[in-house]
């Protein structure tokens, strides 16, 4: 093994950075040339590349987003963008490929596995909504914002004493999955949760907070992924139920941008590193992940056919926490 490729796809995460540098790191360590491959799967459609050495990479840790740029194209699951991009790959002539990324990314690489390319993926998705890793990398990050945001919006609502009680609502990212909601939702002062793997009960967060108001609590603060609807919908559904006006945030893509956290450095730099060993070592068709604090590997196939076990658990103990 001399070459091999490495790209980011997908949504950016904060952490992406930090894997690249752990990737470039370890190749450079294992004496291997390092591509990156601009722009995800575009790259590789368009033979946009660059090769990436130690000093591409001494200081990007810190950096949020990817120096090497991400990517969503239809080009490349169509059988001739595909095509273009397996020649493209043999052109370069890489003998192994780390994709960073999340789900659909992961669809991808196992394409590229079916057709001979050797290919390790590693979790990258502020979602984190994959299987076959507990946490992807940029979830971290992305949680700490909203948790940042949920802070500032409580200084301001246990401050501000009006003829009604206050009510804020706070969209956050997940098309299909509240993770982020859900584990903010624990971490914060939250009073509702609205989550696109559960019916929405409007009557149910509206009698909860009355019940709130009644013992003498004089605000309150709804959590929602933007997978259940629009905040303003949501709102207007409070509102009817409530009876006075409801202030809302939709906090949209600065839940994905600044500087990647400990826990998403530490999780970058491993997940990173190991993705190199595996491919060094000569495995392949795997996604590396982390599992009971401990780095681990999964067939894509699994990762691929399986969507993430949803935590009841800690959908429970959130009802509890919002009561
Ligand atoms: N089923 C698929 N087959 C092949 N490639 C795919 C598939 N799904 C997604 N991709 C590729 O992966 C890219 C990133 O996927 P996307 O779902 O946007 O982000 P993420 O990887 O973060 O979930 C897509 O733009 C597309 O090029
Ligand atoms: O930046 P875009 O293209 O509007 O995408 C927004 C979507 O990307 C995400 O931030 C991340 O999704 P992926 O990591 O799966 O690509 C979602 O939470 C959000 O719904």
């Amino acid at each position: 093994m001399q070459r091999i490729g490495v790209l980011t796809s997908g949504g950016d995460a904060p952490g992406m950075n930090a894997t690249l540098r752990a990737v470039v790191k370890a190749g450079t360590y294992h004496n291997l040339e390092v591509l990156g491959i601009e722009a995800g799967y575009i790259g590789l459609l368009e033979k946009r590349y660059r090769k990436l050495e130690i000093l591409d990479v001494e200081e990007i840790v810190s950096y949020g987003g990817t120096i090497i740029k991400t990517g969503r194209t239809k080009e490349f699951q169509s059988e001739t963008g595909f095509k273009k991009a397996l020649a493209n790959i043999k052109n370069l002539e890489l003998d192994g490929l780390v994709v960073i990324g999340g789900n659909g990314s992961m669809k991808g690489a196992q394409k590229l596995v079916d057709a001979g390319v050797k290919v390790i993926g590693v979790p990258g998705t502020i979602d984190n909504d994959i299987t076959g890793t507990d946490y992807a990398i940029g979830f971290d990050t992305a949680c700490n914002i909203v948790t940042e945001t949920v802070d500032r919006i409580l200084d301001t609502a246990t401050s501000l004493v009006g003829d009604t009680p206050r009510v804020f609502v706070i969209e956050v990212m997940g098309r299909h999955s509240g993770e982020i909601a859900m584990n903010s939702t624990l971490a914060g002062s939250v009073d509702g949760l609205l989550i696109p793997e559960l019916e929405i009960d409007y009557d149910e967060v509206a009698d909860n907070l009355k019940r709130k108001f009644e013992i003498g609590k004089n605000y309150g603060i709804i959590l929602m992924a933007e997978g259940v609807g629009k905040v303003d919908d949501i709102s207007r559904e409070l509102e009817m139920r409530l009876g006075y006006k409801i202030r809302e945030t939709l906090l949209g893509h600065q839940q994905r941008g600044g500087r990647p956290t400990f826990f998403d450095r530490v999780l970058a730099s491993k997940l990173g590193a190991e993705a190199v060993n595996q491919l060094v070592k000569g495995e392949n068709a795997k996604m590396v992940g982390i599992k009971n604090n401990k780095v681990e590997v999964t067939d894509l196939k699994v990762v691929n056919n399986s969507d993430k076990e949803f935590n009841d658990k800690d959908y429970k103990l959130n009802r509890i926490l919002c009561y």
